[in-house]
């Protein structure tokens, strides 16, 4: 295969193909800066993106990974997951050799953030494929004169064979907000998550990593930064009821997000906040 950075069409969306030399890609599309695609060297497709998903260069995409920012869900007067993820980021760096490559994007405020959110900020996302290893990285810079707060969020959809026989670790003990009950608080009593009905789980201080294992292949996954995971499966009903997922699409994945939700995050004038999802195919 041949490595390097590739600026593509991805059904009408401009995007970016990184790829190495040992058969790693991933897509990116500069519409949301969302990740939409990963293959590891060697393996299936790891991210999950809906074949149902509305490609129009305005609606959130169904699926990859949506960059949550600077609300995550609607925990705040703004769009649901904030705006990041329908906005048109640009390309500001790009790196390649045979054995990795790296891009970054970028998106600063403009007339139609400031009209939501009156805040100037800077936000740089970093891509990295190498070996069998996802790397996103997200530097959030307030380049305004006040401080301001946000949540955010990674909102990563992975790919799975079969939902129901998928099994998440290192969650044990961990207490969770429970958003299918009003954000009731609860403690991880189980060795493993196992998904058999809606979940939606906001899990907290969560700072060891975690293990997505499925009955022929493993997902290992660490993040650096952002304080919460939050699990999710919209399951029969809700999956049937969003437009852009088929009917069984809740069977083919699990969305295991790096985020920093439950407190907001505060940043003063002239700094940088740091969050980093690493994932990695065993
Ligand atoms: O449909 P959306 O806006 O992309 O959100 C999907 C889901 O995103 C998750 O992060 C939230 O925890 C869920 O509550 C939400 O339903």
């Amino acid at each position: 295969m041949k490595a390097g950075i590739e600026h593509i069409d991805f059904h009408g969306l401009p995007a970016l193909s990184l790829s190495t030399r040992a058969g790693a890609r991933a897509v990116v599309s500069l519409f949301g800066g969302q990740v939409l695609s990963w293959t590891p060297p060697g393996g299936g497709e790891r991210i999950y993106l809906s074949p149902t998903a509305v490609l129009d260069g305005h609606t959130p995409i169904r699926g990859g990974i949506p960059v949550c920012f600077p609300q995550f869900a609607a925990q705040g007067a703004l769009p649901r997951h904030g705006f990041a993820r329908n906005a048109i980021w640009q390309v500001e760096t790009e790196r390649s050799d045979d054995d990795f490559a790296l891009v970054t994007l970028g998106l600063r405020d403009d007339v139609a953030s400031r009209a939501l959110w009156p805040h100037a900020f800077h936000v740089e996302l970093g891509i990295l494929v190498e070996d069998s290893r996802l790397d996103i990285e997200i530097e959030i810079e307030n380049t305004g004169d006040a401080a301001f707060e946000f949540t955010a969020a990674l909102h990563t959809y992975l790919a799975v064979r079969e939902v129901e026989e998928s099994r998440l670790e290192g969650l044990h003990g961990h207490m969770f907000h429970d958003m299918n009950a009003d954000g009731q608080v609860m403690r991880e009593s189980g060795d493993v998550v196992l998904v058999e009905g809606e979940v939606d789980r906001i899990y907290r201080d969560v700072k060891r990593p975690l293990l997505l294992r499925e009955y022929d292949r493993s997902l290992g996954i660490n993040t650096e930064g952002f304080p919460d995971v939050v699990v999710w499966n919209p399951w029969e009903e809700r999956s049937a009821a969003l437009p852009d997922m088929p009917n069984d699409g809740f069977r083919r994945m699990l969305c295991v997000e790096a985020a920093a939700a439950v407190v907001p995050v505060t940043l003063p004038a002239g700094k940088i906040w740091l969050g980093r999802q690493t994932m990695v195919a065993l």
